[in-house]
């Protein structure tokens, strides 16, 4: 007895809990104990785990006993339980919770590459499941799921989504040509939802707002093996890093690379990937072993797996797709005993129901019938909304938890209320809006220098703001440079909380930052006697405060529009600033 505890206190100290030895005909007490084991890798997955056990070296019946156990233990924790692969005597398992009908985990992939990489292609042939044929076959059957066709919700961002049910097989199948979007989440046990941004350089913009506003858990960057790392792949891949999102790469189009080209591209990849500003381990995926590998090591984002396929012939697809269905959403499995907290992204109408809301529960839980603080209005207040019904892609639900993606219908809620970039928070929050933040930055990329009164586009979230530069730990910013910067937003307060990631953008230049602080509105008077001098213009001549507001807002002041507007934004900044009470 004595060294039955002993045998078991080892086993838990040295984490062999699921060695060989352990799963083979385990006693009650170890059973359990694997079973609180297994349950918390599980919980702590967020409802899934990669289980490795082993080592069997001549099997003699000990690995069939020892899957047994470990079946028998997912089964009593209502999960599958799904081989993956062996590597010397180890066998890996996947382990993944049985959700009922309108549960399904929510992975997003933003997808981004150089124009002609053969991004259409190959979501239509995952998404499909048809081969393409080198000129373009595959593209034209992809049924751009616009939001609004997948959910109802408008946007210029395209979403495909694929469909894993619990054992790992795709469910995406083509009901009268198309895909039945509601059908696919009601069967999937996850969803991997891609967020198809634009590869030309018109479309930066587009691709800010994919990689930000949609809270995307990880990219994938295609590269045309024939092509190499041209264009906007490389802007890409550093939009993706600053922003601290895990990478992976997929080189398309090995069918009808010749073999010293392919060669050449993938060493220049690699070297790219292990440069001093990216700092990533390169990892090749040939096999289904690599594809646990990095699927396990994936979140930390150190590993930069590559897999080299074709959407011609279909080799190595099979790795990527397993590679898609072990990714795990990066949300933080506590945020979901967070007070809720869930960014608006869309707005619509749907008749019948009334104004509805889209976007990404970042924390909590939000159910059917909760109340929650929705705003900041142009005034910087909140009011309490009632939440009426939810949707997840279509499928109505009872809740959304922190990491997915929803619509909400609400209550007594006009349209004209409502605006994109605004939140709805638990009322527990107290929330605050904000004219001013600080963030400390890095400029990825500026012509000249940076200065006092600059103004760029603010990306937070799904926030999109023209702000200014109001206070600088430096004098001036050049491209490379780190400080920390106070900026003000230009035309309302908003609702950012320290520690989000946000994009600075304006023209070519791009810089990226963490908010540090807020200051809040309390704490936020307007600087009525600001100097309005500001930074050079185009032509060497000081602009006004007055000309860049005229630029952001597209005004050009000649048919008298510029001088009403600004007449209207005085108004409302002095209402805006007016103190509280009045
Ligand atoms: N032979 C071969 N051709 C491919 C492969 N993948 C894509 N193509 C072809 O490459 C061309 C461009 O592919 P697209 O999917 O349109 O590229 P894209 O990256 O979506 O381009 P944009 O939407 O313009 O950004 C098409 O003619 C495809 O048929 C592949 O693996 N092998």
């Amino acid at each position: 007895m004595k060294k039955e505890i002993q045998r078991e206190e080892m086993m838990k100290s040295t984490g062999e809990l699921f060695g060989k030895l352990a799963l083979v005909s385990p006693n009650q007490k170890l059973y359990e104990m694997q079973r609180k084991s297994l349950k918390q890798q599980v919980d702590e997955g967020r409802g899934e785990a990669i289980v490795e056990i082993g080592d069997f070296v001549d099997s003699g019946g000990e690995k069939e006993a020892a899957i047994a156990t470990l079946q028998s233990l997912a089964a009593s924790l209502e999960c599958s339980c799904v081989f993956l692969s062996e590597r010397k005597g180890r066998l890996q398992f996947h382990i993944r919770r049985l959700m009922d009908q309108t549960d399904f985990m929510e992975v997003r992939v933003a997808v981004v590459g150089n124009v002609d990489a053969g991004k259409s292609t190959l979501l239509s042939v995952l998404t499909h499941g048809q081969l393409d044929n080198g000129r373009g076959l595959a593209r034209q059957k992809l049924f751009r799921h616009k939001h609004e066709a997948e959910s109802g919700r408008t946007s210029s961002v395209a979403i495909d989504i694929l469909g894993f049910d619990g054992e790992g097989n795709v469910l995406n199948q083509l009901e009268h040509g198309t895909l039945d979007t509601a059908k696919i989440c009601q069967r999937s046990a996850k969803v991997v939802k891609f967020i198809d941004l634009a590869g030309h350089e018109r479309y930066l913009k587009t691709t800010v707002v994919g990689m930000t506003g949609y809270a995307a858990d990880f990219v994938m960057l295609i590269m045309g093996a024939n092509a190499g790392m041209i264009g906007m792949a490389k802007e890409h891949l550093g939009l993706a890093l600053a922003l601290s999102v895990p990478i992976f790469v997929v080189v398309t189009k090995i069918d009808m690379t010749p073999p010293n080209v392919l060669q050449d591209n993938m060493k220049m990849l690699g070297r790219i990937l292990k440069s001093a500003g990216c700092r990533k381990l390169p990892v090749s995926v040939k096999t289904p072993d690599d594809v646990v590998m990095c699927a396990s090591n994936f979140v930390s984002g150190r590993l930069c797996p590559i897999f080299q396929v074709s959407n011609v012939t279909g080799e190595n697809l099979d790795l990527l797709k397993t590679f898609l269905n072990l990714l795990n959403t990066r949300v933080e499995t506590n945020y979901e005993n967070d007070p809720a907290e869930f960014q608006i992204d869309e707005i619509f109408s749907v008749p019948g129901v009334g104004t509805a809301v889209g976007g990404t529960a970042m924390k909590g839980v939000i159910r059917v019938n909760d109340t929650l603080a929705l705003g900041p209005d142009p005034l910087g207040r909140f009011q309490n909304v009632s939440v009426k019904s939810i949707q997840r892609n279509r499928l109505p639900v009872e809740e959304v938890r922190a990491g997915q993606t929803a619509s909400f219908s609400l209550k007594k809620i006009k349209k004209s209320e409502l605006r994109k970039g605004m939140v709805m928070v638990s009322p527990t929050l107290s929330p605050q809006a904000c004219w001013e933040f600080d963030s400390e930055i890095l400029v990825l990329h500026h012509p000249t220098t940076i200065g006092i009164r600059y103004q760029v586009m603010v990306h937070c979230g799904s926030i999109r703001q023209t702000a200014k530069i109001v206070h600088m730990s430096e004098e001036c910013l050049r491209t490379g440079d780190k400080a920390i910067v106070r900026f003000r937003f230009i035309k309302q307060p908003e609702y950012i909380v320290p520690g989000q990631r946000v994009v600075f953008r304006e023209g070519r230049t791009k810089a990226v930052g963490n908010v540090l602080r807020t200051i809040t509105m309390a704490n936020s008077p307007l600087d009525q006697n600001e100097k309005v001098t500001v930074q050079k213009g185009p032509e060497g001549k000081e602009n006004t405060r007055q000309d860049n507001r005229e630029r952001t807002n597209g005004y050009n002041g000649k048919n008298g529009k510029g001088r009403r507007f600004r007449t209207k934004l005085k108004k409302r900044q002095n209402i805006e600033f007016a103190p509280e009470g009045k």
